[in-house]
């Protein structure tokens, strides 16, 4: 980690904190992913390691190198410099809906190109982890799911908070209540306040994200032909423009498959020394262990994971 200066801390998610650095030879800017060693390193951190070393993509942050400190795994990926795009809505209030679809094409155009690299990439299907207002009905059901049917109704979420400034699921006389929320994602129970100007095309496409059976609701493909998601779309995300590299192409540079392996073997083994700090908080949360059948009553309606917008 010599090579790089710390500069701030720039997050915290469920592994770990992120950190601000710049590259002392080059003066870039990178961010750093800190997780600590010992078993934190599982084999969901190494999928997701070896995933994001395969991802080369504009709108995709670029994964750089993993190291080790003395206390924690390191992984060096590209910056992004705009911020949170959940801070952006909250300091705007809503966005209008051009600039919702600005955002939107970028966020299609990236899940497209990951589920076109689905082959070379490690899934683990059937998992229920995320944050609970973006999840897909069926994935609450505990169906076999297909990640990609899925992945467009939490893209569709994406867009309703973007244009409106709040989730379309929860009650908004009691948006904390997660039991409430998970009632009305199974119910597809949302509707867009009358202050919020939002064209037909914009409804429409919401109308057909919105749809609880998966095998009925729009696919990616088709969003991207979708006339809303067409207008304005810039020439480098258009249909054969964008990010049509093979994934041999995708590591000129970097650590090899078998040194990152090394790195991570390396990490498993305990710490020694202090820790970096322990503030590890993250609004994911691990679904699997919750019978959304069964068990409905018991959920806690903690709000540590929600935020209000
Ligand atoms: N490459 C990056 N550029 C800029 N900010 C980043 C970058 N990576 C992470 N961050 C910031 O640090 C926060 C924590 O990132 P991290 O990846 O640990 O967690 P997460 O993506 O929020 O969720 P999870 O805990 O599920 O991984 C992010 O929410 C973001 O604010």
């Amino acid at each position: 980690m010599e090579r790089y200066e710390i500069l701030k801390k720039i997050g915290s998610g469920k592994f770990g904190v992120a950190k601000l650095v710049r590259d002392r030879w080059t003066s870039e800017l990178f961010a750093v992913k800190y997780i600590e060693r010992g078993q934190k390193i599982d084999e969901h951190v190494q999928r997701e390691i070896m995933n994001h070393r395969s991802l080369k993509h504009p709108n995709i942050v670029r994964f750089k190198e993993v190291l080790l400190t003395p206390t924690h795994l390191a992984i060096v990926m590209e910056y992004a410099a705009g911020g949170e795009l959940f801070e952006r809505i909250c300091s705007a209030g809503r966005f209008s809906e051009d600039e919702a679809r600005f955002f939107f094409q970028q966020l299609i155009s990236g899940v497209s190109y990951c589920h076109a690299m689905s082959s070379v990439l490690h899934s683990q299907p059937k998992s229920t982890v995320g944050t609970p207002a973006y999840i897909a009905p069926e994935v609450l059901s505990k169906k076999e799911y297909d990640g990609k049917i899925s992945d467009v109704w939490s893209c569709g979420v994406t867009l309703y908070v973007m244009l409106v400034g709040a989730y379309p699921f929860e009650d908004p006389d009691d948006p904390r209540n997660f039991r409430k929320t998970i009632v009305r994602i199974l119910n597809v129970h949302y509707s867009i306040p009358n202050y919020v100007r939002v064209s037909m095309d914009c409804r429409h496409l919401l109308s057909r994200i919105f749809v609880a059976n998966p095998e009925k609701r729009i696919t990616i493909p088709e969003i991207k032909n979708h006339p809303w998601f067409l207008k304005n779309l810039p020439i480098e995300l258009m249909e054969g423009e964008e990010g049509s590299l093979q994934s041999s192409d995708v590591n000129e540079t970097s650590q090899s498959i078998e040194e990152i392996l090394y790195i991570i073997q390396e990490a498993r083994k305990p710490a020694e020394g202090p820790k970096l700090g322990g503030d590890l908080i993250g609004d994911n949360m691990d679904l699997d262990d919750i019978d959304t059948d069964a068990d409905l009553e018991d959920i806690e309606t903690s709000g540590d994971f929600v935020c209000q917008l």
